[in-house]
């Protein structure tokens, strides 16, 4: 029998869901809501879903799953709504908010009338929204956490919504909403505060230096990349993972509170083992997967520093169809070579490119 998979909110998140799900279960239906209508015209003409629902009345009664994508506190109230329908009762829902415990409760109003609740998280994104940035890969390799509601055995259901999302081509893992939320604190949400902040600080010195936005380059904009995503988005994260967050801060008070002593004292080993711990740590971290900590696939090409040698190069990238998904120049002077650094979405791509440029350029190439 055809499934019928009802997704509501058909952004990045909703959007990349959907395409993973069609790729992986051609037979499926995606029937899509979103509350702003022209998104979810947008995402019939670019095939993200197959048909759109007027109401999510209409589309939740006869779906075999229902996923909500979108920000945490819609997705409690989506959840409310959902509720007092008369949906089927072997229908599964979920959600790929970034916070667990909240919903997590609210889950107890489908849990009490025999409906099926799982939460979902997948654990990678973009500070880019909205559904023209939805990718069908965008999880590959990525964790994908979901919590079970504690104290009930939903292993069937569990694997039914796993197999249903095998075309995300992520990792499965599951984990109480404490624990997730515990760690997407610690890894994710408490990082976003910190690089909106380090953006605030800069800016305030913008008057006096007005040369900064154009000085910040290489490591600012490494570390303040998240600071682009979604405001809505990140307020609702924040208000509910409050707890974790409070308590981040404070250790990190402590922490920031025991760097400047050692500025103060002029500690120079202290503070080298600090530049050093963090390095041993960060270098140590799985490289390949996507996730929390990012990385793609990047080729070094070394380029003479003339202008429009970033249009040729992506010219013959261009011309072989090989999609890059950054390139950034590292360092160029007058008269030095400079690093193109190019990053690719897959090993594949990269290994084209190397050929490609191999055969059409001297530039001499490296991977780190
Ligand atoms: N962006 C990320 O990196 C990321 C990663 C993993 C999980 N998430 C989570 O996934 C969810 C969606 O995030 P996103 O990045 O796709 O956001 P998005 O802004 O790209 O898309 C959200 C969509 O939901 C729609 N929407 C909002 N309220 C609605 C409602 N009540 N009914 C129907 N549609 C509604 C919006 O119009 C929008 O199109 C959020 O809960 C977020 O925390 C985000
Ligand atoms: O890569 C980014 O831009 C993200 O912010 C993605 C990110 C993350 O912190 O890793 C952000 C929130 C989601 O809940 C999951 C993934």
């Amino acid at each position: 029998m055809q499934q019928k998979i009802f997704v509501i909110g058909l952004g990045l998140i909703g959007g990349s869901v959907a395409l993973a799900i069609k790729n992986e279960h051609p037979n499926t239906t995606i029937i899509g809501y979103d509350r702003d209508e022209e998104i979810a015209n947008q995402a019939k003409i670019l095939k993200v879903i197959d048909d759109m629902a007027e109401s999510i009345k209409q589309g939740a009664v006869d779906a075999d799953f229902i996923i909500l994508s979108i920000p945490i506190f819609e997705t409690e109230k989506v959840m409310e709504e959902l509720a007092l329908l008369p949906l089927k009762q072997s229908v599964i829902i979920t959600d790929t908010g970034s916070t667990k415990k909240s919903i997590m409760k609210k889950a107890a109003l489908f849990i009490e009338n025999g409906i099926t609740f799982i939460g979902g998280h997948p654990m990678a994104g973009s500070h880019k929204s909205g559904v023209v940035a939805a990718k069908r890969l965008l999880f590959e390799n990525a964790f994908y956490m979901l919590t079970p509601p504690e104290h009930t055995n939903m292993t069937e259901q569990v694997n039914q919504l796993k197999h249903l999302l095998a075309g995300t081509k992520s990792k499965f893992i599951e984990l109480t909403a404490d624990e997730h939320d515990e760690m997407t604190g610690i890894l994710s949400h408490f990082p976003h505060i910190i690089a909106a902040s380090l953006v605030g600080h800069a800016k305030k010195y913008q008057e006096i230096y007005p040369l900064l936005q154009r000085l910040a380059a290489g490591g600012f904009r490494d570390i303040t990349r998240i600071a682009s995503s979604n405001p809505h988005m990140w307020t609702d994260i924040s208000l509910r993972n409050k707890d974790v967050l409070l308590q981040l801060m404070c250790e990190w008070k402590q922490e920031m509170q025991k760097i400047e002593q050692m500025l103060i004292d002029d500690e120079y080993n202290k503070i080298y083992q600090f530049f050093a711990n963090a390095k041993s740590y960060r270098d140590g971290l799985p490289i390949h997967t996507k996730g929390v900590i990012h990385s793609f696939y990047d080729l070094y090409v070394d380029v003479p520093d003339y202008p429009g040698v970033i249009s040729e190069i992506t010219g013959y990238l261009a011309e072989e169809r090989i999609s890059i998904t950054n390139i950034r120049i590292l360092e160029t002077r007058e008269d030095i070579y400079g690093v193109l650094r190019i990053s690719f979405q897959t090993i594949q791509d990269r290994e084209q490119a190397m050929v490609c440029l191999k055969n059409r350029t001297n530039y001499e190439l490296f991977i780190q």
